[in-house]
Parts: structure tokens; sequence; C-alpha cells
């Protein structure tokens, strides 16, 4: 239904989806009409496949992903990856929303994925369990360089850029299945254990996309300060976490302008 071929995949996040505003051409598609593709079911993820262009870049976005917390099995929430690795994409751009375990980091930052914990992954639920498809990629693929170096560095170009170098941040991500917020001695663990932020989403997706040998960067929105204190009174919740997307939205939706408009052509020099 399309003659669009995109490059680049952008994984819009909870209340992300106008990140596609920026793209021309737009043909969109709901995923309800799209066979076998799940359904979006959490508030702020609009359940679009938006096709367009960037300057000369073909893109694709997802206005809205899938996550474990809502039923859907891992394959199901990767499943999109291994469709647009088939028509053609080289670069996934994955953007969610997360809570902030480093005490550092302030409401509204913007944190470079640099690295993640997978601890659903740790328990065996892993979209690359069980027999390896050796058309995608290999039974044992390393996935220390799952975030790509000079996507990393081109993002931190663009942000100093385009002047947000104040509240851009990197750091480590862990995911957890959800769908309850972590109880404080959580959270602690995860500080112990290293995490910067927290969130629900992305990391399947990130693995099969590496998997498959997509460049992958992850943008993470600081939308809450995780409670670290059984003392703090403030609770989490998802329209807090909407929020803040919202107020954000627009100087994502200029980096990530940016950086689609550049990193093909940093993929055609390397
Ligand atoms: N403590 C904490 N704060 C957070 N802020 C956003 N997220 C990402 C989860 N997003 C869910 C609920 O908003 C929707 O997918 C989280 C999280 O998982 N934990």
């Amino acid at each position: 239904h399309t003659s669009q071929r995109p490059k680049v995949l952008v994984i819009c996040g909870s209340g992300l989806g106008l990140l596609a505003d920026g793209a021309a051409n737009k043909q969109t598609f709901r995923y309800q009409d799209i066979p076998n593709f799940p359904v979006s079911t959490v508030e702020g993820h609009e359940g679009c496949l938006v096709f367009g262009t960037i300057e000369n870049t073909s893109c694709v976005f997802m206005q809205g992903h899938f996550h474990l917390y809502e039923g859907y099995s891992l394959c199901q929430v990767t499943f999109p990856v291994r469709i647009f690795k088939l028509i053609g994409v080289e670069t996934v751009l994955v953007t969610n929303a997360s809570g902030a375990i480093c005490p550092d980091f302030k409401v509204g930052d913007i944190m470079i994925i640099k690295d993640h914990i997978n601890l659903p992954g740790f328990a065996g639920q892993h979209p690359l369990c069980g027999p390896n498809d050796e058309r995608f990629g290999i039974r044992f693929p390393c996935m220390s360089d799952a975030y790509s170096k000079d996507l990393r560095r081109l993002t931190w170009d663009v942000g100093n850029e385009i002047g947000c170098s104040d509240f851009i941040r990197e750091g480590v991500y862990c995911m957890v299945s959800g769908p309850n917020f972590e109880t404080i001695a959580e959270a602690r663990m995860l500080l112990i254990l290293g995490c910067d932020s927290v969130g629900m989403s992305i990391v399947p997706e990130v693995t099969v996309a590496k998997h498959c040998g997509l460049r992958v960067l992850g943008l993470s929105l600081i939308t809450n300060m995780v409670s670290l204190d059984y003392s703090r009174e403030e609770k989490v919740n998802h329209e807090e976490v909407l929020q803040i997307s919202k107020m954000r939205a627009e100087v994502l939706q200029k980096m990530v302008t940016m950086l689609i408009s550049r990193c093909q052509q940093q993929s055609i020099n390397t």
C-alpha cells in the first residue's frame, strides 16, 4: 500500500508520537489494519505507522510500541523490527520515557542510552530464545556495542547545535517488565546495579535490531525522579509521564529530524 522503502525506523515512546510531524509525504496506516501487527493499548501510544521523508531520507515512524505488560509475547513486541529489516531499514532510533535512578539527572533530561540492562532477559524473557533464524543473525550475538557510538556522538553534536546540551545526559537504561512502577527496594537495587534510568520497553526491540545488523540509537526522556527514599511522598503516575513527554516533544522532534537528516549521510560516509 506504499511505494516508500524507509532506511530509518523511529520507534516513538509514550506521548512522543508527534515525532512523525516533521516528516513530508506522509502515509499513515493504523496497526489494526495491518495483518499480524499488534495494536497499542496504552494511552499516549496512537497505534499508527507513518511513512514519510525527512529531507531526502525515507523513514517510518511507529507511533506507539508494544510492551510485555500489555500481554504481548516478545515475538509480537519485536515483530515490527524484523519486518522493517526485510523492507530495507538500516538504522533504528528508539525513544521512550523513563524514570531517573541517577540522582544527578533532572526531570526533562534527554538520556542518550549508552548501554542497557535487560532484566526480563536475565530471567529468560528474551526475544532471541528458541531456534535461531540464521537469515536474520547469528545464534550468539554480541550486545556490548548495541548502541552506535557514531550515532551517540552525532546526538551530542546535534544537541550542542540546537542549544539543549544542558539537559542531555548519557547513561545506562534498565528495562523492567511493569506494569507496576518499581518498589523503593527495587529502585535502590537498580541504583546499586549501575542503572541511570528505568523503563518498561525498547530493550527487546534493540536486541532484535542489533541481532539483524541494524544501527541503533536510543533516546530516553526522563519524565520523573524514581523514589529511592521511604520518606519521600511523591507517587509516580502515567499522567505525569505523558505531561513531561508533551513538554519535551518539540525539542525531541527537532533533534530527531536533524539526526535523521545526518545519520544517513554518516552511514554513506562510513
Ligand atoms: N519509576 C519509573 N518511572 C518511570 N517513568 C517512565 N517510565 C516508563 C514506563 N512507562 C509506562 C508507564 O508510564 C508506560 O509504558 C517509568 C518506569 O518504568 N518506572
